[in-house]
């Protein structure tokens, strides 16, 4: 049983214009005269908003995180951006590994572990995703899957700094479709497993968030599971209302 404060992030995804801040408004705003949320609320929009979000996000707690990073800190890579880069835009996280950039941009495990390698040396926190396909689980493969993106996306690194493991099944994603509680357990206990096993008492601390069609319908169920120790959010997000009820269900 771990105890370490939830974190809940959303994810904008390439959704976002200037008017979409605000919807942050209001987010701050409902984080502010509600009760205070239990949990840390990290927002990562679209690099364009993202120096935005930190300014205007401070003042409610809100944090700003990046959605990926480049492994190199600069040079000639034509639209990346670098972790500290995000990192002098006031983001405080970011997410590297995402399946939509696995799947778009053919990341492999160790590219991912590159970036949430840069990140940490900008003093960021990686958000580090895994997840097993639609197939993989019908295989009966979704644990050895993710126990193999875990191995070689994890930095060793992450024995001496903050990073966050968000577990993601890809077919979940977007599609209002979830597993079952028993399935998130599982999966979430076998990740707090192998990170205990690398880790050791630092891989009890270390936050394992659910991500996938996470919605204020389901998310006190789903964010009450053992060892699913907050939610990485990317539609819901998007509506403050909807993204502060989520929050507010830890
Ligand atoms: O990063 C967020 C996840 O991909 C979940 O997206 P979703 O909540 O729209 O299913």
């Amino acid at each position: 049983m771990t105890t370490m404060s939830p974190l809940i992030a959303g994810n904008w995804k390439m959704n976002g214009l200037t008017h979409s801040l605000d919807e942050l408004s209001e987010l701050a705003r409902l984080l502010t005269t509600g009760e205070a949320p239990r949990a840390l609320v990290v927002v990562c929009p679209p690099a364009t908003l993202l120096a935005a979000v930190a300014a205007q996000g401070a003042s409610s707690g809100i944090i700003a995180g990046g959605q990926d990073c480049h492994a190199n800190a600069s040079g000639a890579h034509t639209g990346d951006i670098s972790a500290g880069m995000l990192a002098d835009a006031g983001a405080q996280y970011v997410i590297v590994g995402h399946s939509e950039r696995r799947n778009d941009h053919a990341e492999t495990s160790d590219t991912v572990r590159a970036k949430a390698e840069a990140a940490i040396g900008s003093g960021l926190k990686p958000i580090i995703c895994v997840g097993e396909t639609e197939s993989q689980r019908d295989a009966g493969e979704a644990e050895s899957v993710v126990a193999g993106q875990l191995a070689a996306s994890i930095p060793d690194a992450a024995e001496q700094h903050e990073v966050i493991v968000a577990y993601e099944p890809v077919w979940a994603i977007g599609t209002g479709r979830t597993p079952t509680l028993d399935e998130i357990s599982q999966m979430h206990n076998a990740i707090r497993a192998r990170l205990a096993d690398r880790f050791g008492e630092r891989g009890e601390t270390i936050r394992i968030l659910y991500g996938g069609s996470l919605k204020p319908q389901n998310a006190r169920e789903i964010l009450g599971v053992d060892n699913v120790n907050g939610g990485l959010v990317g539609g819901a997000s998007l509506l403050a209302k909807d993204f502060y009820t989520i929050i507010s269900a830890v």
